[in-house]
């Protein structure tokens, strides 16, 4: 569903633009979504609610259930149940004035190497059918946005990674889309160069005021959005603000190497009243003041306590409260890696 063929599909035939939603309306809306396929359920019913502007990460392992929901959000998959309006416009009954409504990066690249980065923006331009007369200086100007105006005449199969995938956000922003998606935009990037692709992404949020929705599993970057939604096996499992998300669990991490985690864990739910897990790495324990609490901890517990950490929570901790694994003990899909069958529809 990545290939150059769906981009094409993707790209609107209504050349007539669609106007602003009106303050309000919201950028994403979806209620209820789901999508089977034959014996897998990738997306279990998601409700999601995004404002216009914001900027809304959608946080998961592999084979969470990602980039199912961003295909069905820009009309490349058909729910099986559910409702879905961008900009205000639905899916099912508007997917044109959906399309035009929006840009798409996808994980694997779709530039044509062949060509020069301008020749890519203007491929695109032809294919959404803007406006001559205004073109070269949008074409000026997303090129400048994302630092390639000095590479604009090189062939793009002579392009580093993160040029490619900077190319290609200018290319998803080139029609002003009210929102970009972007699937694991970051993905295969060494950290410069996904440092590099973040603040251009910010510097988008301040010039364009498009909305982004991206998927990622990498928590530092979850950790950049306004808001963001916690994702596994197909259901929402948190949503909200990064610190409100986190606010939850208290202020601090503990975790205790011991001689018998599943004993010590059930002592101290038992013992302290604390919201405590045994781990592959020991046992966790949400506490406000973990600095306070740990010689009683300690003292309080039958069984030996080899090592002991105090760290503030992050967002893997909130998967781990939620979903009662980290996101990074899910195995990769194997599916990631090898083409898709094409989607059999609703
Ligand atoms: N076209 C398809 N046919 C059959 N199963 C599919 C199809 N697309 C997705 N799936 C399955 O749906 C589930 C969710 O997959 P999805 O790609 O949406 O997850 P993801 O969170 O985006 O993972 P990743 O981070 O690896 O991209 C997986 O079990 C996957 O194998």
């Amino acid at each position: 569903m990545r290939d150059g063929r769906v981009r094409a599909q993707a790209a609107s035939r209504d050349p007539a633009g669609v106007p602003f939603p009106a303050p309000g309306i919201p950028a994403i809306l979806a209620a209820g979504v789901r999508k089977s396929y034959p014996g897998v359920e990738a997306v279990r019913g998601i409700d999601l609610t995004v404002a216009q502007g914001e900027t809304f990460g959608f946080l998961g392992p592999n084979g969470a259930g990602k980039t199912t929901t961003i295909a069905m959000l820009c009309t490349l998959a058909m729910p099986t149940a559910g409702r879905i309006e961008i900009a205000g416009h639905d899916t099912r009954t508007a997917p044109g004035r959906v399309r035009r409504s929006l840009g798409l990066v996808f994980q694997e690249t779709t530039l044509d190497g062949d060509l020069t980065a301008e020749e890519n923006l203007r491929f695109h331009a032809d294919l959404y059918a803007l406006p001559k007369a205004t073109l070269p200086a949008r074409v000026d100007a997303m090129l400048d946005l994302v630092d390639l105006t000095a590479r604009r005449d090189s062939l793009v199969r002579t392009f580093s990674g993160g040029m490619r995938r900077r190319l290609e956000i200018a290319r998803g922003l080139l029609h002003r889309p009210r929102v970009l998606f972007l699937d694991e935009p970051t993905i295969g990037l060494d950290p410069r160069a996904r440092a590099q692709l973040w603040t251009h992404l910010t510097e988008i949020r301040e010039r364009e005021a498009t909305t982004l929705f991206l998927t990622t599993h990498y928590l530092e970057e979850a950790e950049r959005c306004d808001r963001v939604a916690i994702i596994d096996d197909g259901r929402i499992v948190a949503q909200g603000t990064p610190a409100a998300l986190k606010s939850v669990l208290g202020a601090d991490r503990v975790e205790l190497r011991t001689g018998d985690d599943t004993a010590a864990a059930a002592a101290l739910r038992a013992g302290f009243g604390v919201h405590a897990v045994a781990g592959p790495g020991g046992v966790h324990v949400q506490a406000e003041d973990g600095a306070r609490l740990v010689p009683r901890l300690c003292a309080g517990l039958d069984v030996p306590v080899y090592a002991v950490t105090v760290t503030r929570p992050t967002l893997d901790d909130v998967f781990l409260h939620h979903t009662g694994h980290r996101i990074r003990d899910v195995p990769r899909e194997p599916t990631r890696d090898h083409p898709r069958p094409p989607d059999p529809g609703p």
